[in-house]
Parts: structure tokens; C-alpha cells; sequence
């Protein structure tokens, strides 16, 4: 049973319940703009509206409007399902440290979602069988480890890719993001499934397709058919298991027969996305902020371990968070300073608000990787990209090293000149809302 909160009350009474409207304007200004943009694959031409609008800006001052306006508690935004924004961040702290109980991971949401492509994955788990998977999710991906014991080798396939993306362009005149995503791929089934997946993309193809219906969650029918053959191919990769790839661990670390190993898998494959779309914004920091691209090119040498540039990767992520919306479902009654919620309520931890709230965060809409450059803990603000806690991104250092050694090789002997984003430099606030997809980059 979770210990109350020392500033709890005795109240039996629900947390409260926002008023219509403001159930309305958080639904439309908070909710909305990041369920539209496409939960588990991007939609593009969203993305490109809401850096239009600088959508996320609104949404930031909604979630400020509505802390105001109901106090520092949660609030309930959605009645019937009973989903609650939360505003502090010991709060954020207490749900994410309480996972998986009182707070599941495994959302209603989320179940609704990855159910179309990983049924048996970590993050959809319950109690009991999260218990066999985090830990072979920790194991395979060394969690703790900052360079994999594969980081040799996973970054000889990344200059390898680089490399060939570097000529094209050479050829192109231009970096653009259909290119970036072509090598990104390439380079992601190599270090996943081996190198002889580098062009397997019918295997990424069947998870893109499986992604699209994901992001319509319960509204579209399983395709059981493509589900089967992307986890046959994916199973094929772990029986070759080739040195030095994620799949060699997969089928040579020890798993409870709870585990299903190969479901682990394609989380890998899409989170991955993610650090992809990372990296571009962070070129593009890189090469709007010259004493950040020089630091960056000093860091070269010592690759594949590159703090610095790390570091510029967290900071586009909580810039630009890709996982906005932390959910999490009670799977009993908590109690909060304004009341109580009962189970199978859901909780959402709106990052962005966390991150770029100008009120309460000073660096709010400035550019510093320098607050990544110590670990930080419980007793900081809350920046969560990688979310916290138990169910913390175990990949976090894998898709760390892939974007930090992508970017290494990028502005190593070379300066970019980006189009296509709104304005950047050191002189601004930097932007709310950043699209990766219509990046354009020059070699300068
Ligand atoms: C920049 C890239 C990435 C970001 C921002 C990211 C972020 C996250 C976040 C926020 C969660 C928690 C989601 C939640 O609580 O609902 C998560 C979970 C997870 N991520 Fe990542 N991730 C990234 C890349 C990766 C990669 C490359 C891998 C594997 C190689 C990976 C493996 C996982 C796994 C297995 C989980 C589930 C953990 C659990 O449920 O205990 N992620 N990630």
C-alpha cells in the first residue's frame, strides 16, 4: 500500500473535477494538439501546423491557467475516464518512483495502442510479468552503462552509414530529413538485429504499418496476420543472432519463460524514431548556436563516449520532449493533497509544461546542455524525457550513443546552415514547437 503524501488531507472527497469549459480548453489546447500529432508514429503535416501555430506554447500557458485557477493538485480533465493532470514536481516524482503500483505504466491507452505490435512488451506488461521483463530489458540494453559493451561495434556502423549519407549529399547538395531517415533506419537494424538486416526494410515497413493503426489505438481492428510476420522475421534475427547485435544478447540472455524475448524487440525498433527526430532538431541546434557546435567538434575525438554531445541530445529532448504525455493508470485509491482518485484512474504528466514553464523553470527557453552534463536526481526539477523512476527508458543510453555518434560524424568536418525551422540563435527564445520533418540542411 502506498504511504500517503505528508501534505495529504483526510479528505474522502474526489480530487476535483475541472469545469466545462476548462475541460473543454484543456482537451483542445493540452490533449488534443499531441494525440493529433500521432502518438506512436508522427504525422508529419501535424507537426508542421503546430510549429505554425507554436501549439505547444499554448498548451504550456493552459497548464499554467489551469494550476492557477484549481491550486497546485491534480485536476481531473476528463471526467468519465478520470484522467488527471498533474502540476508539481513532487508529484511527478511520487508517480513516477511508484511505478508499476500504485501507477501502471501499462495505461489503458497505451495497452489500446502497442497491443497492435507488442502485446507481451515491457511497457504494456502487468505487475507480475514486468517483473521477468524490465530486468531482461535492463540486461540486453546495459542499461546503466553510458557505452554498451556492443559500442565498438555499433559505432563502426554508424560511421559506416554516416559516411554513405555524407556522399549522397555530397551528390544532393542538401541534408533532408527523407535521407536522414534512410540512413537512421539502416543504421538501426544493423545495431538491433545485425548487419545483415541493413535493408531488410520490410521488416521496419510491417512496424511502420502496424504503428499507423496504433496511433488510432481500439478504433482500428488488429492485423494478426502482418503482427505474425513481422515477429517471424524478428525471430529469424535472434535465431542468426549475429556478433554484435542486440539480438545476439536476446537470444543468449536468460529469460523467464514469462518473458516472451522477442516482444522486447520492436519497442527498440520504434523508440528509436524518436532519437532520430532528436538528433535533427539537435543538428540544427548545433548549427544555429556556434560555441555549441565548436565544443561539439572538439568532443569528436573521443567517440563513441560523448558527454558533450549527449548532453545536446537531452537538451532537444526537453526542448522538445517525444514523449509529451507520461501516462500512467492507478491500479489503487491514492490519495492527493485535494483529494482522492480512485483505481483505474489515469495520470498525465504533460512534460512539456515541466520543461519549458518560463514561471518556474529559468532555463525554460534557452538552449543548455550544460544541465545535462551532471546526473540529476530526485531532489532536481523535473526534466523527463526518458520519464523516471522503475520504468525509466532502459534504452536511454543506447539511443544516446546512436544520436551522439550520428551527430560526431555529422559536424566533424562540417558546418550546417538549416532552413525549414523557425527562427534559432543564440539572441531568441527558442521556439516552442519544432518539426524535424521539414529540415533542410546546407553544408555551409
Ligand atoms: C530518444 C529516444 C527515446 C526516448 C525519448 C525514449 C523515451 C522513453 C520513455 C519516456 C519511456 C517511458 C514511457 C512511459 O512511461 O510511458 C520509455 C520506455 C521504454 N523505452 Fe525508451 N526512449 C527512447 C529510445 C529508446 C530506445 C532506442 C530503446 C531501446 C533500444 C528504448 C527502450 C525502451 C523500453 C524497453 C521502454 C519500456 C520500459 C518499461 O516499461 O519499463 N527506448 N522510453
Amino acid at each position: 500500500m502506498e504511504q500517503p503524501l505528508t501534505r495529504s488531507s483526510d479528505s474522502a472527497a474526489q480530487v476535483p473535477v475541472a469545469s466545462p469549459v476548462d475541460v473543454a480548453r484543456a482537451v483542445a489546447n493540452v490533449l488534443l494538439p499531441m494525440a493529433a500529432s500521432g502518438a506512436i508514429v508522427r504525422r508529419p503535416r501535424v507537426m508542421a501546423l503546430r510549429q505554425r501555430l507554436q501549439l505547444d506554447a499554448r498548451a504550456v500557458k493552459e497548464m499554467q491557467r489551469l494550476r492557477e485557477r484549481y491550486g497546485p493538485g491534480p485536476v481531473q480533465v476528463i471526467p468519465g475516464r478520470r484522467i488527471s493532470l498533474v502540476f508539481e514536481p513532487q508529484d511527478v516524482h511520487r508517480v513516477l518512483n511508484g511505478s508499476p503500483e500504485p501507477f501502471t505504466p501499462a495505461s489503458l491507452e497505451k495497452r489500446g495502442a502497442l497491443g497492435h505490435f507488442q502485446p507481451a512488451g515491457v511497457l504494456v506488461s502487468s505487475a507480475e510479468e514486468r517483473a521477468h521483463r524490465r530486468p531482461f530489458n535492463e540486461k540486453v540494453l546495459e542499461q546503466g552503462r553510458p557505452v554498451h559493451h556492443h559500442g565498438e561495434k555499433m559505432a563502426a556502423a554508424i560511421a559506416e552509414e554516416v559516411e554513405a549519407l555524407l556522399g549522397h549529399v555530397e551528390f544532393t547538395g542538401t541534408l533532408t530529413w527523407d535521407d536522414f531517415a534512410v540512413m537512421w533506419w539502416r543504421m538501426v537494424r544493423r545495431i538491433v538485429l545485425g548487419d545483415s538486416a541493413r535493408d531488410d526494410e520490410r521488416v521496419t515497413d510491417d512496424l511502420l504499418r502496424l504503428r499507423k493503426d496504433a496511433n488510432m489505438s481500439y478504433l482500428k481492428p488488429r492485423r494478426v496476420l502482418r503482427r505474425r510476420r513481422f515477429l517471424e522475421g524478428l525471430q529469424k534475427y535472434v535465431d542468426r543472432a549475429e556478433p554484435g547485435s542486440l539480438a545476439e544478447m536476446v537470444a543468449t540472455t536468460p529469460a523467464h519463460p514469462d518473458t516472451q524475448p522477442v516482444q522486447q524487440i520492436p519497442q527498440w525498433l520504434f523508440a528509436s524514431d524518436a532519437a532520430a527526430w532528436a538528433s535533427f532538431r539537435a543538428l540544427a541546434m548545433l548549427s544555429a548556436y556556434p560555441d555549441a557546435g565548436a565544443r561539439a567538434r572538439e568532443e569528436v575525438p573521443s567517440a563513441p563516449d560523448l558527454p558533450y554531445l549527449r548532453s545536446c541530445v537531452l537538451e532537444s529532448l526537453r526542448l522538445w520532449p517525444t514523449t509529451p504525455l507520461i501516462l500512467r493508470d492507478t491500479t489503487e485509491d491514492t490519495r492527493w493533497e485535494n483529494g482522492t482518485l480512485p483505481a483505474g484512474s489515469s495520470i498525465v504528466i504533460f512534460a512539456p509544461f515541466f520543461h519549458r514553464d518560463e514561471t518556474r523553470v529559468p532555463e525554460a527557453h534557452r538552449f543548455e546542455p550544460e544541465l545535462w552534463l551532471r546526473e540529476r536526481t530526485d531532489e532536481d526539477w523535473p526534466f523527463v524525457p526518458f520519464s523516471g523512476g522503475p520504468a525509466m527508458c532502459p534504452g536511454r543510453n543506447v539511443a544516446l550513443l546512436m544520436a551522439s555518434n550520428v551527430l560526431a560524424h555529422l559536424v566533424k568536418d562540417r558546418r550546417w546552415t538549416v532552413s525549414g525551422a523557425p527562427p534559432l540563435g543564440p539572441e531568441r527564445p527558442v521556439p516552442a514547437s519544432f518539426s524535424p520533418f521539414g529540415l533542410t540542411f546546407t553544408p555551409a
